[in-house]
C-alpha cells in the first residue's frame, strides 16, 4: 500500500491524487464540480482503451495508470447506453461518435421505437500501484435526439437528459453539472473522500 500511515484518523498519502486525462472537456467539468474539496493534478497519460463492462475497465485503468503515477490516481471513463441495443455502443462510443458522428448515432436507433439511453460515468480511484481500485459509478437517464445545442462537447447535442426540454449542449454548464452521470459520480468520489479523512504529505 502506497499510504505511509494513520494521521488524524485518515490514511496519509504520499502525494496529491493525479486525476488522469486527455481530455480537456472532461478536466474542465471535474474542476468546476470538485472545487476545492479534494485537491489534485491532473495528468495525461496514454493508458490503453479497454473493452469489457464500464466498472472492469474504470478500475483496470486505475490499476495501470497508478503503476505509472506511482502514487494516487483518480481515472475516468464514460459511456453513452442505447436501451434498444442493450446497453451500447457503451465504452464504444468515443468510436462511434468519431466514426458515425450525431446523425449516425441517431440513425443507429431508426429501426427502434425506444429512443432511450443513458450516460454512465465511471470514476475509479486507486491510493496506489498495489491497491484494489474502488469504483464510483453515476448515472443520467435521458433519451437520443436529434443534434441541439453548441458542438462542444461530445455527444451533449444528441442526448437530451429525462425531465428536461434541453440536450445537454443546450444547458448552461451550471444546470448540466446538476445533474449529469459525472457530477453524481463525483458526489460518491466527494462522499468517499470525507469519509476516509486522506490527508496528503506535502514535502
Ligand atoms: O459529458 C459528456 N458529454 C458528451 N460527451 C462526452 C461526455 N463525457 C465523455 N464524452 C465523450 O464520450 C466519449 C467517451 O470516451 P472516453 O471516456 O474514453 O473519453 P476520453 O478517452 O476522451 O477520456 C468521448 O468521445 C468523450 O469525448
Ligand atoms: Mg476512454
Amino acid at each position: 500500500m502506497a499510504a505511509l500511515g494513520a494521521r488524524g484518523g485518515g490514511l496519509v498519502l504520499p502525494k496529491p491524487v493525479t486525476f488522469v486525462t486527455g481530455n480537456a472537456k472532461k478536466l474542465e467539468e471535474v474542476r468546476a464540480i470538485l472545487g476545492t474539496s479534494i485537491p489534485f493534478n491532473s495528468l495525461k497519460l496514454d493508458l490503453p482503451e479497454l473493452q469489457g463492462e464500464p466498472e472492469d475497465i474504470s478500475k483496470e485503468k486505475a490499476r495501470l495508470a497508478a503503476v505509472q503515477v506511482n502514487g494516487p490516481v483518480l481515472v475516468e471513463d464514460t459511456c453513452l447506453c442505447f436501451n434498444a441495443l442493450k446497453g451500447l455502443p457503451g465504452p464504444y462510443i468515443k468510436w462511434f461518435l468519431q466514426k458515425v458522428g450525431h446523425e449516425g448515432l441517431n440513425n443507429m436507433l431508426m429501426a427502434y421505437e425506444d429512443k432511450s439511453a443513458y450516460a454512465l460515468c465511471s470514476f475509479s480511484f486507486a491510493i496506489g500501484p498495489n491497491a484494489e481500485p474502488i469504483a464510483f459509478l453515476g448515472k443520467t437517464p435521458g433519451k437520443i435526439v436529434p443534434a441541439r445545442g453548441p458542438n462542444d462537447f461530445g455527444w451533449d447535442p444528441i442526448f437530451q437528459p429525462d425531465g428536461y426540454e434541453q440536450t445537454y449542449a443546450e444547458m448552461s454548464k451550471e444546470e448540466k453539472n446538476k445533474i449529469s452521470h459525472r457530477s453524481r459520480a463525483l458526489a460518491l468520489v466527494k462522499s468517499h473522500f470525507a469519509e476516509a479523512a486522506y490527508t496528503f504529505e506535502t514535502n
